[in-house]
């Protein structure tokens, strides 16, 4: 069964998708995010599958969609904010190469704005941001083999650390 090089795991902001790509353009191996998946089975945005068929529906779809890139998936791979929630998701998790990028309140703050195309925080993003930091941080650390700090670093920057940490 082959393996992602490496599983990104974070908050919403952490910056799993920025550095994800710039991550699998270092290795010149393709990157992909669940979210995406999700998205294209669904044919719609994370937003409107929120509206439309509701959050649990939308986790289930997740669920499916993380067991299946781990099991297909060679290149770097980026999990939705909330995959970690689900005791099964972690389970999957086990054995893997998971970097859990973490960030604080202020700078996953500035760099969501408004929430726009992040259905949980479009009322008062920096307050759920907020819960969701304390409620998801030692699930991401319970995952995660290694952790990079993201606070007040470019993605850039971030990449050349992980490619560092990634040849241990
Ligand atoms: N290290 C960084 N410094 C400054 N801005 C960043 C950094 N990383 C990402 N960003 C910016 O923050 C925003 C969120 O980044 P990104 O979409 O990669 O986060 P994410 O972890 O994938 O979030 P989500 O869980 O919602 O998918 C983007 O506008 C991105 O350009
Ligand atoms: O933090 C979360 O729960 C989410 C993060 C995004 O990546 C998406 O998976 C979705 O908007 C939910
Ligand atoms: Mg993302």
């Amino acid at each position: 069964m082959s393996k992602p090089l490496c599983v990104l795991v974070g908050a919403p902001g952490a910056g799993k998708s920025t550095v994800g790509r710039l991550l699998a353009q270092a290795y010149g191996v393709p990157f992909r995010d669940t979210d995406a998946d999700v998205e294209a089975i669904a044919g719609k945005p994370i937003s409107e599958i929120f509206i439309d068929e509701g959050e649990p529906h939308f986790r289930a779809m997740e669920t499916a969609a993380v067991a299946a890139a781990l099991a297909e998936h060679e290149g770097v791979l980026a999990l939705g904010g909330g995959a970690v929630l689900a005791e099964d998701n972690r389970a999957l998790l086990a054995g893997h190469t998971v970097v859990y990028l973490s960030v604080d309140l202020s700078d996953a703050a500035s760099r969501v704005g408004l929430g726009q195309g992040r259905p949980l925080l479009n009322f008062n993003p920096r307050a759920t941001l907020r819960f969701l930091l304390d409620q998801r941080r030692p699930l991401y650390q319970e995952v995660a083999v290694h952790t990079v700090v993201t606070d007040g670093r470019t993605p850039e920057e971030i990449t050349a650390e992980l490619v560092e940490l990634l040849k241990g």
